[in-house]
């Protein structure tokens, strides 16, 4: 709907945030970094926690892992893949370097910490891989640097620029740098936005225990092992037991990675991390069954190729695999969820998070997980449903029901979903979801405060000037399920 007044430009003291980009409709398709990767590769990323990288009472690095994890990449680039690592350590490594006991309360001290540490486990590293003439590259990471959006593209782009020439990347958190406000805050989550950027096939978060139980295993012995999540808000689970003392993350911290990974259309799986040798199985497995529904998607390897690299029984398991499974799966025409195991292919114990089939890629995963929310609008259900609807509309005055918090114009606010209370003179709402998505606004919170609930043509009236009939362009707004049907 056009404005019918003219439009007069936001006056120089109306309060904008600073150095934000332009207030004009983002041109789409944005230019998003070309992944370019022959049709046989995979890319895949291997996360590997402190509690993996160092022993927890004297830090001293935990060798022979670390040496299967570097022949583990080593064999998955033989075998034409792509393979990124995303290495926590840093304050383990520097701690035993500076011969300190304990990780120090204090922020800078742990940051000074981890600047020695980093140095050292990266050094350690490049080590292991010369060994096997493979090249590393280092990446360290602040959310602060993938919040504008040209720098998101940038590190997507060197991401790309490194698999191309057969490097690994290897990724932590600048801790050195990063304070509470601009921090990921664990590796889980940083593995899963480095997933997301790169789209890559799979997320392998490497811990020291096989899969997820329903319950924890240190403390129950009769706990059970979840093999398949294909819905991870329906999981009934007890993550509540923390990580290593060194490190930030947990189980629930990885259901969060999870979450965040196979949105963006990436299989997920937790795997024991003294058993990295297991990560080809479960490819094989997977991208079997994946082949066996209908999708084009490579092998681990060719049987020609497995056997050339020393994988006899993969080679043989996926021969007699395929025939077996194929009249599974035609046995089970109906399935939604995962199809049954092929009988004649092993796997080894994991937990396993199947990837969304409508995958939230490039601009809008950057949306959600790259920018922080600096308050929420809250829209009323006709607008919702305009937003998520196919032909996706922006995001107008009059659809929306309260502001929250104080934000600049072309900041990231939250969008809550609320109902409008019924009835003659009836004024408020119910909120129904505190957050279901994200935008980048084109007003301040001030502005948004005096134009909700008005027609775009009434925003002149309201604030002496108009920007834009809308408070979000449509390539502005993204959900974290677009098929939600909540309301
Ligand atoms: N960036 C920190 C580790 C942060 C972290 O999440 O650790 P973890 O929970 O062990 O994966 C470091 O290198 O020490």
């Amino acid at each position: 709907m056009p404005l019918s007044s003219p439009v007069k430009a936001r006056p120089a003291s109306a309060p904008a945030v600073e150095n934000g980009p332009s207030n004009h409709p983002p041109t789409h398709p944005q230019s998003v970094p070309v992944m370019r990767r022959s049709s046989k590769q995979l890319t895949i990323v291997i996360k590997l926690g402190t509690s993996s990288i160092c022993d927890e009472v004297t830090h001293e690095p935990l060798l022979s892992t670390l040496s299967m994890i570097v022949e583990t990449c080593i064999k998955l680039r033989r075998l034409g893949h792509r393979v990124i690592l995303v290495s926590s350590g840093a304050i383990g490594i520097g701690l035993r370097r500076l011969n300190i006991d304990k990780r120090p309360k204090r922020l800078s001290a742990a940051q000074a910490i981890a600047a020695v540490g980093q140095c050292r486990l990266i050094a350690l590293w490049d080590e292991l891989f010369k060994q096997l003439k493979q090249p590393i590259a280092q990446i360290l990471l602040t959310r602060n640097d993938i919040a504008d959006r040209t720098q998101y593209l940038n590190a997507a782009n060197t991401f790309t620029e490194l698999l191309d020439m057969g490097i690994i990347p290897i990724v932590n958190e600048n801790d050195t740098l990063a304070v509470t406000e601009i921090k990921f805050g664990d590796n889980d989550t940083l593995s899963a936005i480095t997933a997301g950027m790169v789209n890559a096939d799979y997320l392998f978060l490497m811990t020291d225990v096989d899969c997820l139980y329903d319950k924890n295993p240190r403390s129950f012995p009769d706990a059970k092992p979840v093999e398949v999540v294909d819905d991870i808000s329906a999981l009934d689970v007890d993550v509540s037991s923390a990580g290593s003392s060194l490190g930030t993350g947990g189980m629930s911290t990885k259901l969060t990675a999870a979450r965040l990974a196979t949105s963006a259309g990436v299989t997920t799986v937790i795997a024991h991390s003294r058993h990295p040798e297991r990560i080809f199985e479960i490819v094989a497995y997977v991208q079997t069954l994946k082949r066996e529904s209908g999708a084009s998607t490579p092998l681990l390897g060719t049987e020609a190729a497995l056997l050339e690299h020393g994988f006899e029984s993969l080679a043989i398991a996926l021969r007699c695999a395929t025939p077996d499974s194929a009249q599974v799966a035609r046995s089970h025409p109906a399935r939604h969820s995962s199809p049954p195991r092929p009988i004649n292919m092993p796997v080894p114990l994991h937990t396993r998070f199947t990837a969304k089939p409508r995958a939230i890629r490039d601009r809008y995963f950057w949306i959600l997980h790259g920018l922080k929310p600096h308050g929420t609008v809250v829209v009323d259900e006709g607008a919702y449903r305009a937003l998520t609807r196919s032909d996706k509309a922006g995001l107008l005055p009059v659809g929306i029901i309260d502001v929250k918090g104080t934000f600049g114009q072309q900041e990231c606010v939250s969008i809550a979903v609320g109902k409008r209370n019924k009835g003659e003179g009836a004024t408020g709402y119910n909120l129904v979801c505190n957050e279901a998505g994200r935008a980048l606004v084109n007003y301040t919170s001030v502005e948004i405060s005096h134009i909700m609930g008005h027609h775009s043509s009434e925003i002149d009236k309201q604030l002496g000037y108009a920007d834009s009939e809308y408070v979000a362009y449509r390539d502005n707004i993204a959900f974290f399920d677009e098929k939600s049907n909540m309301l």
